[in-house]
Order: C-alpha cells, then sequence, then structure tokens
C-alpha cells in the first residue's frame, strides 16, 4: 500500500538543483493524495519562469516510481509563490516581492529594450510585474510601449493622492517621462533628480507585485546612488554589448553594485545585440562586433551570463511602434527574451535563498 509517508520520503530525495536542497526540506511539497496507485501532489516553484519545471516534475515521477511503487499513476501539479527576502520595514514599494535594476554603464546599449522585454518576458510566464522607467532624462519606455499621450489617473489610498500605473501587454507600467516636462528635467541638476525620484517611487501605487523591473539611467551617478538609498533593491542585471567600450562601461556598473557601502547583488549579465540576425535567415547569427566578450566578463567577476539578444530589425522597429519583441511573432527574438526572463527569475530565487535582504543604504 502507498502511504503518505513513503511519498513524502521518496520527494526528499528529489533535489531542487538550484537551491541545493531537497523539495520536502524546502516545504515545497503540498496537498499529497493517494488513491490505490493513484498519487497526486502540488509542487510549488519559486517562481513561474522557473527554467527547471519540467526536469523537477520528471524526477519527482521517478521518485515514486522508484522509491515507493512502479506501477504508481503519479500526476504532479506544478505552481509557483514568487519568493521575496525582503525584511525591511516596507515603507517603500510595499507589496513588491523583489525589485530588479536594469543598469548599463553606457547609454544606448539598450537597457530600455531589455527592460521592457524583460517585464514581459516574467509576465508572460505568468508572474505580477511592474516597470518603473526611471530615466529622467531619456525615458523612452513611454514609446516602447506606446503610451507617450496618456496621461496617469490618480487614486485615493488613506488620504493621500497616488498615481495609478497603466497597464500594457499585462504589465504595470510607470515613466517619469508621463509626469514631468522633459524641457524642464533638461536643466535640472543632480539633487533635483533625486529628490523628484524619491517622490515618484513613493507615490506610485503599484499594489501587490511578484517582481518590479526598474529601468535605470545610463551610467553610475547620482540618480543611482539615490535608488539604492531609497530603496531595497533584491538585485541587478548589467546590460553590455559586444563592443570594448561597452564593456569598460559595463564593468564601471559592476564596480558601483559591488562597492561595500552599496553591496546590491548582480543577478548577472546580459549581452545586447550579441550578433546579427537577418529575418531572412534566422538560423544565421553573424558576430559582427566580436563574441563571447559579455560571457567573459561574467566568468571574470564569477557573476551568471543571462543570455545573449540578437540585433534585429524587429526589435528597433518594434521598440519605436511600441510593440515589444516578446509579444511579436518573431521566434529567435521571442526566445531569446524567454531565456531572459528565465534565467532573472532563477537568478532571484538563488539570491534569494542564499543572500542576505538587500538594506537601503545611507552614502554620505
Ligand atoms: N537587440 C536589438 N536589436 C535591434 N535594435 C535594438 C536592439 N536593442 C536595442 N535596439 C535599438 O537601439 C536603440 C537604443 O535602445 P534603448 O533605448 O533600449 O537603449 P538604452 O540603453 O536604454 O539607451 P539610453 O540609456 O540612452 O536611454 C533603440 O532604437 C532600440 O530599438
Amino acid at each position: 500500500m502507498i502511504t503518505k509517508d513513503a511519498v513524502l520520503a521518496a520527494l526528499g530525495q528529489v533535489e531542487e538543483p538550484d537551491l541545493g536542497k531537497d523539495l520536502v526540506t524546502l516545504n515545497m511539497v503540498r496537498d499529497v493524495e493517494i488513491d490505490g496507485k493513484n498519487v497526486s501532489f502540488t509542487v510549488v516553484l519559486t517562481t513561474p519562469a522557473c527554467p527547471l519545471k519540467e526536469m523537477i516534475e520528471k524526477a519527482c515521477i521517478n521518485a515514486i516510481r522508484i522509491l515507493v511503487d512502479k506501477e504508481a499513476v503519479v500526476k504532479v501539479k506544478m505552481t509557483s509563490n514568487v519568493n521575496s527576502n525582503r525584511k525591511d520595514a516596507r515603507s517603500v514599494l510595499p507589496g513588491v516581492k523583489n525589485i530588479i535594476m536594469v543598469a548599463s554603464g553606457k547609454g544606448g546599449v539598450g537597457k530600455s529594450t531589455i527592460s521592457v522585454n524583460l517585464a514581459l518576458g516574467l509576465a508572460q510566464e505568468g508572474a505580477s510585474v511592474g516597470l518603473l522607467d526611471a530615466d529622467i532624462h531619456g525615458p523612452s519606455i513611454p514609446i516602447m510601449l506606446g503610451m507617450r499621450d496618456e496621461r496617469p489617473k490618480m487614486t485615493d489610498m488613506n488620504g493621500k493622492g497616488m498615481i495609478v500605473p497603466i497597464e500594457r501587454y499585462g504589465v504595470k507600467a510607470m515613466s517619469m517621462g508621463l509626469l514631468i516636462d522633459e524641457k524642464q528635467a533638461v536643466i535640472w541638476r543632480g539633487p533635483q533628480v533625486s529628490s523628484a525620484l524619491k517622490q515618484f517611487i513613493s507615490d506610485v501605487h503599484w499594489g501587490e507585485l511578484d517582481y518590479l523591473v526598474i529601468d535605470l539611467p545610463p551610467g553610475t551617478g547620482d540618480v543611482h546612488l539615490t535608488m539604492v538609498q531609497t530603496i531595497p533593491v533584491t538585485g541587478a542585471v548589467i546590460v553590455s554589448t559586444p563592443q570594448k567600450v561597452a564593456a569598460a562601461d559595463a564593468r564601471k556598473a559592476i564596480m558601483m553594485f559591488k562597492q561595500p557601502q552599496i553591496n546590491v547583488p548582480i543577478l548577472g549579465i546580459v549581452e545586447n545585440m550579441a550578433y546579427f540576425t537577418p529575418r531572412e535567415l534566422p538560423e544565421n547569427k553573424y558576430y559582427i562586433f566580436g563574441q563571447g566578450g559579455a560571457r567573459q566578463m561574467a566568468d571574470q567577476f564569477e557573476l551568471p551570463f543571462l543570455g545573449e539578444i540578437p540585433l534585429v530589425q524587429s526589435i528597433r522597429e518594434g521598440g519605436d511602434k511600441g510593440i515589444p519583441a516578446v509579444i511579436d511573432d518573431e521566434q529567435v527574438t521571442k526566445k531569446a527574451f524567454a531565456e531572459l526572463a528565465q534565467n532573472v527569475a532563477r537568478n532571484i530565487a538563488i539570491r534569494n535563498a542564499s543572500l542576505e535582504p538587500t538594506k537601503v543604504v545611507q552614502v554620505n
């Protein structure tokens, strides 16, 4: 006779490869039910974007068949509950489980393109996602999401007026560009930008989110410090391109986050425009700017390499039209961005299981 104890003992042998512990110890197994040879249970993953989903499901079925009963009919329900390791007072972004900053040392490497498609990619996997455009001097997200002419609505939250993010393609988005006059912002100095940003962060009503993706301005300046002083960041994604000059600037961004007084974990490096793929020959890859630079940089800093995004005409066209690549039909770009979203989600789960929460830092 199959018993619940035997089932749990077998599942106790199945390891979550990224977290290095078994599913029972990690409290990921729920609702075990047994009816004769029929065994069913739920596995609660730490993210819906888990790239190991199928592998874990197979390992569970095998464990029951090998260790409990080879004739067992096993039904596994795979669900998720995104984990978080926030231990701050939640005075900022209270309902947000994980905060991802997308950064690059240099402008024009595709940071906004990556932010938008990463947010949409995570949402397509089933997560609840927000996207915040913190690039005051060059906000491009309103264009990329086709919401440049929209004006955000306000809502009353316990007597305080809050900005309601705009929903696009299943993601809640908000940009400084929708609230401030760009011509005026151009002459703002660092402190003005910082205080506007602080205000902006606490004035948007995000509600409950699994992930909030923040598109930072390029560089390594005041705004970046303001952000880490204001927000308990889960981790940063560094965007680079294959050219040596971009890599040198990406290094600066890495060094900034690694500084002991900032200490924001880096979730990994993504290489944008890694190779060119013509529309007519989607299988062909031309490494026109050189190959493997970002991967080497990741190895050098012992950071995860999150993926290569090809240089494709439709990514640029989609960005200009307000139709991001992820929701387009082009399979090459869809696949590259889906892998990026899965790798980011995976590294957040690992980070949450292994590292201390990020503290909001005081920089003097
Ligand atoms: N992989 C790609 N393939 C084709 N075009 C791309 C790709 N990535 C970005 N682009 C295009 O390059 C331009 C710059 O991209 P984007 O605005 O995302 O860069 P950025 O790093 O955010 O720039 P900035 O920091 O200066 O705002 C845009 O026109 C965008 O559509």
